[in-house]
């Protein structure tokens, strides 16, 4: 009998810490480079993060934590955007 030293659930979870990582180093820049009072354009925008993770990986949780500041605006539902609807285009995404 084989022992499986990492699951898959282990490699997605590792793989999402990861992402997290480097989603909070690119939030931490995008709060820094915006001051609170400056206005934004009401012009719909790419997005300049994006949370990655596997399904029950914990991506709602860190989204909604990362909502709760006020520089960052995040959609309601998933977008799923490159798995599902990237035939819609980028106008689509917006
Ligand atoms: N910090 C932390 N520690 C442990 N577990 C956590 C954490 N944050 C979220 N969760 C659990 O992750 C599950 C939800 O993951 P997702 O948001 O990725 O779900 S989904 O696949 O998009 O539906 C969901 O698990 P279930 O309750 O079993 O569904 C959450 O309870």
């Amino acid at each position: 009998m084989s022992k499986r030293l990492c699951g898959e659930r282990e490699i997605g979870v590792a793989i999402l810490l990861v992402l997290s990582f480097l989603l909070l180093i690119v939030a931490k820049y995008v709060i820094i480079g915006e001051k609170p009072t400056e206005k934004r354009s009401s012009a719909k925008k790419l997005p300049q993060a994006i949370i990655i993770g596997v399904k029950k990986g914990g991506t709602r949780a860190l989204l909604e934590f990362l909502r709760q500041h006020p520089n960052i605006k995040a959609p309601g539902p998933e977008v799923h955007f490159f798995d599902k609807n990237y035939h819609l285009g980028l106008e689509w995404y917006r």
